[in-house]
């Protein structure tokens, strides 16, 4: 087992009621870190499972698989709730300096672990899990419905990050990026974008990996019309922390525009009739 001065890397599982998805998720991560070409060795990777109280048995398996040598422990918080904020709390734990999020579902593939850890660097301080790169796809059985709202937050979330993939779920971050996001949102599901923003990436520091988007291999989604509205509630925040400097600019020149064409329409009262 890694020891805590060689973990240079996390990787930051929420979950939900994933009991079924937990064994076959860390044996696939280890196996990948554990190939001879891996960028990244396994001996120093941790993987810390965020989970809301499942009582599925999660606790359990993930104790079993400590006892077989596997680098994994798992927080179960009992008086919080929510994908975003179960991910801001695995960053707060991690040791490493390299922290990647993802699905425990199987959506994104395990074999990506290593190249997305390795993706980042002090240049490259995020990378994305991106779905829209190119040659690869969603997989055919992702619902049409899915595929919409995900086009559309996409658009509305277009002014705000050149990112292609915003609304990713399998993303990372360093460190030292992360530590500067000040009051982040940790309602709902979107948790890369306001990162992305908050912590203030620059565009040439976002390193891109495209990854084909599965489906879910056991259990449920959680993704619900609640988690839509916190969406659009999450947007108008970050449009107003990244314009809201902008607009006041805005409204200042434009009082001072009116009142220099009034003075030069009107002009200034002459110095007759000021004397009458
Ligand atoms: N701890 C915790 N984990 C949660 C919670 N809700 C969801 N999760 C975990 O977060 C992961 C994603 O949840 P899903 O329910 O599978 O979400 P999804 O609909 O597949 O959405 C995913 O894909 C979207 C892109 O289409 C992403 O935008 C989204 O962030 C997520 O990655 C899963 O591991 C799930 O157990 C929660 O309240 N608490
Ligand atoms: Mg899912």
């Amino acid at each position: 087992m890694a020891s805590r001065q060689t973990t240079h890397y996390s990787v930051i599982v929420p979950a939900y009621r994933e009991n079924g998805n937990i064994r076959p998720l860390i044996t696939r991560i280890f196996a990948a870190l554990r190939r001879v070409d891996s960028p990244v060795p396994a001996e120093q990777t941790e993987v810390i499972i965020v989970d809301d109280n499942s009582r599925d048995g999660s606790a359990e398996t993930v104790q079993q698989l400590q006892q077989e040598g596997y680098n994994v422990r798992i927080i179960v918080r009992t008086t919080e709730r929510g994908l975003s904020s179960a991910v801001v709390r695995g960053f707060q734990e991690a040791q490493g300096d390299n922290m990647l999020c993802m699905d425990a579902d199987l959506q994104h593939p395990p074999e990506y672990v290593p190249s997305m850890l390795a993706a980042m660097s002090p240049s490259h301080t995020f990378v994305l899990g991106t779905r829209y790169g190119k040659g690869v796809e969603m997989d055919k059985d992702w619902p049409v419905h899915r595929r919409i709202i995900s086009a559309g937050a996409r658009v509305l979330a277009l002014p705000l990050t050149t990112a292609s993939d915003p609304m990713s779920g399998f993303f990372g971050i360093r460190k030292e990026a992360f530590l500067k996001a000040r009051n982040l949102n940790a309602g709902g599901f979107k948790i890369a974008l306001d990162l992305l923003i908050k912590s203030q990436i620059p565009p040439h520091a976002i390193a891109e990996v495209p990854f084909s988007f599965g489906v879910r291999a056991e259990g449920e989604s959680k993704l619900t019309g609640k988690v839509m509205i916190k969406y659009l509630e999450q947007l108008a925040e970050l449009y107003w922390y990244k314009f809201s400097s902008l607009l006041v600019f805005l409204v200042i020149f434009l009082i001072v525009a009116f009142f220099v064409l009034v003075r030069t329409w009107f002009g200034s009262p002459s110095l007759d009739s000021q004397q009458k």
